[in-house]
């Protein structure tokens, strides 16, 4: 489970905490609000895994809403997020 900086709150996970898995060894994205382990996936990533690592550690939504200008995700790939959640970004 996350270590948070939020006591007594399990899910809650702040932007500090967030910008401490920066990288291929531990790489967590904030997306609309919610953290995502996308660790182990930066390998099936369908791009060189630089796309990827470009966003560790960050918010992401803006990554995730245009893969390419103006082009989301698919609602594949929205459905593959969920298994990768571990909690909710806090100031
Ligand atoms: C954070 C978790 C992410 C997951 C689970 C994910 C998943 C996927 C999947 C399943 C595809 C295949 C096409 C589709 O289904 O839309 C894809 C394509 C792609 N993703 Fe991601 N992605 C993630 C993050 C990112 C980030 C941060 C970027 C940065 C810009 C990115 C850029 C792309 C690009 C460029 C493609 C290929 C081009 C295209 O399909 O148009 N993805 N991703």
């Amino acid at each position: 489970s996350p270590d948070t900086t939020v006591p007594g709150d399990p899910e809650a996970i702040t932007r500090e905490e967030l910008a401490r898995h920066d990288s291929a060894e531990s790489c967590w994205k904030a997306i609309h609000g919610t953290v995502y382990d996308v660790t182990g996936f930066i390998p099936d990533h369908p791009t060189p895994a630089a796309v990827m690592l470009d966003w560790c550690g960050r918010d992401a939504s803006e990554a995730w809403d245009n893969k390419r200008p103006g082009r989301p995700h698919s609602s594949f790939a929205e459905g593959m997020l969920e298994r990768f959640r571990i909690g909710r970004l806090v100031d």
